[in-house]
């Protein structure tokens, strides 16, 4: 399975990840979903050249111009609620796409036991798509798998797109087996070595759905 590590390229991406690991920079929610936001933006266009493409021939008032445009039809799905900067961004490049939005939480045992709770979704029919599920951290993988579970619940994409700006080795090695191999390409901003026993990802960034919108009772 291609995994797409930007962290190993230079490019303006990693100031922007710089900036939503930084403690004394990303207590700033307004940046910190603007920079996921960026990452999303940049990953969409990094994504596109992935795509099936066609020559159009567009009329423009003085004659016709041979445009090379994508086909896929896109579904983006998005995993609450740290997944929403980064879906905006992807809609910003992808705005003809169609939406997803799953729900997924960690319900809590004790300090350290915790289940993934799925209790909502809202999606069009995936059959033959593209589908772009993006979640900004994949400690597990648990989320992004009850969450892709939930998803075949609305049909079989034809292609998948797993984006993510920091993802664990583990998470990354999770993702590999329970993905289709011949139809999935993961994307992801950086790849961290563990996870420590709360299952949050080191170095990481912290919470980044608290980050972006404030702690939860
Ligand atoms: O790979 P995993 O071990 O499943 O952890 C990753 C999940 O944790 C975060 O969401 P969280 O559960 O904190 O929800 P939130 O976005 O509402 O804060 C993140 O956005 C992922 O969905
Ligand atoms: O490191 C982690 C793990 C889960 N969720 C987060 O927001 N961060
Ligand atoms: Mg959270």
């Amino acid at each position: 399975m291609k995994v797409v590590d930007f962290s190993k390229t230079n490019s303006i991406l990693n100031q922007y990840v710089s900036e939503i690991r930084n403690v004394e920079v990303q207590n700033d929610r307004l940046r910190f979903r603007r920079n996921i936001e960026r990452i999303g933006e940049i990953m969409a266009y990094e994504m596109s050249k992935e795509f099936t493409y066609s020559v159009k021939n567009i009329r423009t008032p003085l004659g016709i111009a041979p445009v090379s445009t994508p086909d896929n039809q896109l579904v983006i799905s998005t995993i609450l609620r740290a997944g929403l900067p980064f879906h905006q961004g992807f809609l910003s490049y992808f705005d003809g796409a169609e939406n997803a939005f799953v729900s997924a939480y960690r319900k809590y045992k004790d300090t350290l036991k915790f289940d993934i709770h799925i209790e909502y979704i809202a999606s069009p029919r995936i059959d033959d798509k593209t589908l772009i599920i993006t979640d900004p951290m994949l400690a597990t993988g648990s989320s992004m798998e009850l969450s892709y579970q939930a998803m075949l619940t609305k049909g079989h994409p034809a292609e998948i797109h797993v984006a993510s700006i920091i993802a664990s080795q583990q998470a990354i090695e999770h993702i590999k087996n329970i993905f289709p191999e011949d139809k999935t390409i993961i994307w992801c901003a950086a790849i961290d070595p563990e996870i420590n026993e709360h299952s949050y990802i080191v170095p990481g960034l912290g919470d980044a759905g608290d980050l972006a919108y404030g702690e939860k009772e």
